[in-house]
């Protein structure tokens, strides 16, 4: 494995996570809406002052939070043509970003150390969505070559055209379609293939009134931040539009994440000779426990949970290997 990069000293840390991101994510010291629009000129609509004097976005609306999005992977990624369909899901850059600086420092438990560089190392992306988030992050930051798999047709689409739309990302980057309903790596992973990982963010509510309420709450709080960040009324408008989007198939499966990602795992056993680590966020705390246990039942030799923070928000992803 090639490498640049030392893993810093939390490396591959289990537990008892500081509240702030990942050392390597460039997102660490916030957004500077000045620098991201003057290299991408339509961010420039969506910036006002807040009561402050600083420029930011009203973070309730949509298409400023989009615009956001393609101006932070403009300038952070190099990637010049990003867009997504209405209404599905729109990735919070940074949070993205820290799950792959930590598989960076748990490869590199394998690599004395160092982080493992470049397009022999290959990454599996479960459900990449019709933003590609994963793998372009994973792909301009480390030079991994990326496969991302996804169930929705439309979604799909929408990744392959990313991924067209900039030769940095298609050299590293495929896309394929799941067919089945319940497989996972099923159909995916060919026979004469193998991954140093696989990733993924599952569909985490159980049923699509969970997903919509989950919406509905996480916009009204934005909308109530944005009021106050703004000095500005906070509409009925502004409440009720979905910000981050979110189609309702993207979130939710029945059994939520939990179901997801048991079989997830049930699955990975027949792919344990061609993935390294198989690893997966996890929102829920609760689910972390019964799920490492039916891994090791499984068979695993290895299994982590590694914590993550970005600000005040806690999450998660475990790891598994055979
Ligand atoms: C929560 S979204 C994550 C999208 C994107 N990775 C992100 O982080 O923004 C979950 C995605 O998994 C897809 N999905 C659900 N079941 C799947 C399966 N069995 N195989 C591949 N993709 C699946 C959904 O269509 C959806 O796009």
């Amino acid at each position: 494995m090639k490498s640049a990069k030392s893993a810093p000293s939390s490396a591959g840390k289990q537990s008892n996570a500081k509240p702030e991101m990942h050392p390597r994510n460039p997102h660490n010291l916030g957004y500077d809406f000045a620098a991201l629009a003057d290299n991408y000129a339509p961010l420039k609509d969506h910036l006002a002052p807040n009561p402050l004097g600083k420029l930011t976005i009203d973070f309730s609306q949509p298409t400023a939070v989009k615009a956001l999005n393609a101006g932070l992977l403009k300038h952070y990624y190099q990637v010049q043509h990003w867009d997504i369909p209405e209404g599905f899901l729109c990735p919070a850059v940074p949070g993205r970003a820290d799950y792959i600086h930590y598989i960076a420092d748990l490869l590199a438990l394998d690599n004395n150390g160092n982080i493992p560089e470049g397009k022999q190392i290959r990454g599996l992306d479960i459900g990449t969505g019709a933003n590609l988030i994963y793998p372009i992050v994973a792909s301009q930051s480390y030079g991994w070559s990326m496969l991302g798999s996804e169930i929705n047709r439309a979604s799909y689409s929408s990744a392959n055209l990313i991924a067209d739309a900039n030769p940095n990302l298609r050299q590293l980057v495929k896309v394929r379609h799941q067919k089945k309903a319940k497989a996972i790596f099923s159909g995916i992973i060919k026979e004469d293939e193998a991954f140093d990982f696989s990733l993924c963010n599952p569909p985490f509510h159980v049923s699509a009134d969970a997903a919509l309420a989950g919406s509905q709450k996480k916009n009204k709080n934005l909308a109530r931040h944005s009021h106050k960040r703004r000095g500005k009324d906070s509409t009925a408008k502004n409440q009720s539009s979905l910000n981050f989007g979110g189609q309702h198939n993207e979130l939710w499966c029945e059994g939520g994440e939990f179901e997801f990602v048991r079989s997830m795992i049930k699955e990975s056993v027949e792919f344990k000779k061609q993935v390294t680590w198989f690893t997966t966020l996890l929102s829920k705390k609760e689910n972390v426990a019964p799920l490492l246990l039916l891994a090791k039942k499984l068979g695993a030799s290895e299994c982590k949970t590694i914590n993550m923070a970005q600000g005040a928000k806690a999450s998660r992803f475990i790891a598994w290997r055979f």
